[in-house]
């Protein structure tokens, strides 16, 4: 079923086309990874989905609903999570605080007491192996247990779609093969969309994608199955910088 549809959205900053005509659609539970160069589009597509801008032209569908102009706050207790690149937790509040946080503001915020949220936080902090930071300070926490927090409070929102702004980069490659895992199989039992935005052609995070959406330029290049997209000759040619790439 049909989660998410971009139908033709198109975004400028003055005369620059950041997002050109990009259609797309992701599916209930699916894993998608966007790829694309540096300045390819990829942040603002994710600020379109997101809310952050509306795009000057085009339709953004979550489930039928059109939320092309709808303001970020309303779009979080829709089920539209996402983590960012660099996260900004509050510093002088513990782990658990911090997540439980997105758990109130998330799609189940209004039913959720304060209690209830700190046992969603716990739960997450278990299956994240962040047990032993619990109680510290999330300003106190090494930028990978930052990335790890910024994760558990994304998931605390119970999103349908979760949105990972380069989630993984710096992370060692070990460590990114079991954070994939693990998101997958939280995933998994819990049907979330995954999108997965990877600059360069990260095959531990793209080997788990079930497709690729590979943009260029602000307009989508590829959108096909993970193995045929990462084989497809115009991939490659953006990424070797040949005529036409970057
Ligand atoms: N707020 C903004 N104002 C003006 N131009 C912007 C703004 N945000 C992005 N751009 C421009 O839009 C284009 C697409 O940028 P975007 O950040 O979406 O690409 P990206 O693929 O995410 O790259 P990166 O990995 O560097 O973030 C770039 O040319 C960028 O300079």
């Amino acid at each position: 079923m049909t989660l998410l549809q971009l139908d033709n959205v198109t975004k400028r900053f003055g005369g620059l086309v950041a997002v050109d005509g990009v259609s797309l659609e992701i599916d209930t539970g699916q894993f998608v990874g966007i790829v694309g160069p540096n300045g390819s589009g990829k942040t603002t597509l994710f600020n379109l989905i997101s809310g952050v801008f509306f795009p000057e032209e085009g339709h953004i569908l979550f489930e039928d609903t059109d939320i092309t102009r709808m303001p970020p706050f309303k779009r979080a207790p829709l089920g539209i999570g996402r983590t960012f690149q660099i996260p900004r937790p509050f510093s002088s509040e513990t782990v658990r605080e911090n997540i439980a946080v997105g758990a109130m503001f998330g799609r189940m915020g209004k039913e959720l007491s304060v209690d209830a949220s700190m046992e969603v936080a716990d739960q997450l902090i278990e299956r994240l192996d962040l047990t032993a930071h619990r109680d510290k300070a999330a300003g106190t926490l090494t930028p990978i247990e930052k990335k790890m927090l910024e994760i558990g409070r994304a998931l605390a929102m119970k999103p349908k779609i979760l949105l990972m702004d380069e989630a993984m980069a710096g992370m060692h490659p070990s460590d990114i093969d079991q954070m994939v895992a693990f998101l997958k199989q939280i995933a998994g039992e819990e049907n979330i969309a995954l999108v997965a935005m990877v600059e360069h052609i990260m095959r531990a995070v793209l080997g788990m994608a079930e497709k690729v959406i590979v943009l260029h330029q602000g307009a989508k290049l590829v959108d096909a199955p993970t193995q045929e997209a990462l084989n497809d000759p115009r991939v490659v040619e953006v990424y070797l910088g040949g005529a036409g790439g970057k």
